[in-house]
């Protein structure tokens, strides 16, 4: 075993980046072995230098992350600020001068993913983020290595440990989405601002991350059809109930049938309770990955928290570790197949309508017409009659989502139709 350590700057001393600084002190001897060389904490980045950090040599401890990077000894940058900047920043900075880089930053990564695997190839250095998408569970390496010589067709799972364990919550206990979501951030699930994860942003720079490595194509934050949870209600999961269901927040890439384009979207979605992915409780996450050697692969685990995802970034740093040694780098951006991105309005599936009509005669066949009318085969239809007024529950067959908006104008239009209280799309049957 060579005995000069490998140095390692870690950035941001948060939920995951205390973790990762526990892990690599109480594990030390174990990652050395596999290594081939110690690991040493060379110094920590942090905001406020004040804050008692246990387990870590405050003479390690820095309020200026630059300088760290700018050093020169260091081997690897571990990321664990979150953002956009100064984390874009730092870590073109860290490649620039020597080191390679492991980020739990899907934000940045699906902002600037391109730029900074450039800079990392330019500089011949390592960029590594399995942590950025579903936590502790492996996801980027098996698409990026055990799934390289296979073509993947569709990956769909729940990817943010947040909203999953907020509409876990609300279907399983009653909570109100307030409480739930306090007690998530409590956790240490949610982002440093929440409403990445309630409006899905979160998900939709997962979905980015996964489609762009499951598909070889470049797909950005702003590919990416997004929905978020917030209006979600508890009339909404008692519907759910009814058909059998429940409610997930999905992220969904697909390859097109004639496999010219592809899709990424992320949006509430009812799935039978029948399907693995209804039983994924609290903040677990589960993805479900489709290739046409290997069939259906399904990945299941912690997908948010301090020790988890500090599970996915020491994975990383044993492997850029390993790599330095050996002075060779990992795999680096594959986006050859270059396929467009289709808009949402190319998305087929079925949906779930629930409309307020006027409670008389013909408003049936007047709702169903305009579904015809817009090629919108109609599955089921529920009605149930309140004082002159009606809940009209219709699920429709496979459509494409413009249709269905097409017909969702049209409804609103209708005197009859006092209001459409909610669309939901149906998956995984
Ligand atoms: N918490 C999770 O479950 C989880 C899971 C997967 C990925 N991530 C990602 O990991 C990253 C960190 O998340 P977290 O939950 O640990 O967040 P956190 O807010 O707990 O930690 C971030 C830390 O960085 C510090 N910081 C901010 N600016 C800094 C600067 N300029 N220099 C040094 N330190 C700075 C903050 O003070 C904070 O302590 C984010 O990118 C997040 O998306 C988090
Ligand atoms: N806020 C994220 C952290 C894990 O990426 C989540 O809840 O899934
Ligand atoms: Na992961």
């Amino acid at each position: 075993m060579r005995t000069r350590p490998l140095k390692v700057a870690l950035l941001g001393c948060g939920v995951v980046g205390s973790e990762v600084a526990r892990i690599m002190t109480t594990h030390a001897d174990d990652l050395a072995a596999r290594i081939g060389a110690p690991v040493e904490l060379a110094g920590v980045a942090v905001r406020r230098p004040s804050k008692v950090r246990e387990g870590i040599d405050p003479d390690l401890v820095t309020t200026d992350a630059t300088a760290l990077v700018k050093r020169g000894d260091i081997d690897v940058v571990v990321e664990v600020i979150g953002g956009i900047e100064p984390a874009r920043t730092l870590i073109t900075t860290a490649f620039e001068h020597g080191a390679s880089v492991v980020s739990a930053n899907k934000a940045l990564l699906a902002q600037d993913g391109a730029a900074l695997h450039a800079a990392a190839e330019g500089n011949g250095k390592d960029l590594y983020y399995e942590a950025a998408v579903a936590g502790a569970i492996p996801l980027i390496r098996p698409l990026r290595e055990s799934l390289a010589g296979d073509k993947v067709n569709r990956v769909l799972g729940i990817v943010n440990g947040t909203t999953n364990f907020i509409l876990d919550k609300m279907d399983s206990t009653g909570a109100g989405y307030q409480e739930a979501l306090d007690e998530a951030t409590a956790l240490g699930y949610a982002e440093a601002d929440p409403t990445a994860d309630v409006e899905a942003f979160d998900a939709a720079a997962k979905a980015a991350i996964l489609a762009g490595i499951a598909f070889h194509t470049r797909v950005r934050l702003d590919d990416v059809y997004r929905e978020g949870m917030t209006e979600v209600t508890a009339a909404d999961f008692a519907s759910a109930k009814q058909m059998g269901c429940t409610i997930k927040l999905l992220a969904i890439c697909e390859r097109a049938a004639d496999g010219g384009s592809v899709t990424a979207r992320v949006h509430p979605a009812m799935i039978p309770l029948t399907h693995p992915l209804a039983s994924v409780r609290g903040a677990y996450n589960a993805v479900f990955v489709e290739s046409d050697a290997a069939g259906q692969l399904m990945f299941y685990g912690p997908g948010a928290g301090g020790a988890p995802t500090a599970s996915a970034v020491l994975g990383d740093l044993v492997a850029v570790c390993r790599n330095r040694l050996s002075g060779a780098t990992g795999p680096g951006e594959s986006a050859y197949a270059a396929l467009p991105v289709s808009p949402m309005g190319d998305v087929v599936t079925r949906y779930h309508i629930s409309l307020d009509v006027a409670d008389k005669p013909g408003v049936l066949a007047q709702v169903a017409t305009v579904f015809a009318e817009h090629d919108v085969s109609i599955d089921t239809v529920r009605q149930q009659g309140k004082d002159g007024e009606a809940s009209l529950v219709v699920v429709t067959h496979r459509a494409s989502d413009a249709s269905l908006a097409g017909t969702v104008e049209a409804l609103r239009s209708l005197d009859t139709v006092r209001g459409v209280a909610s669309i939901m799309r149906v998956e995984g049957e």
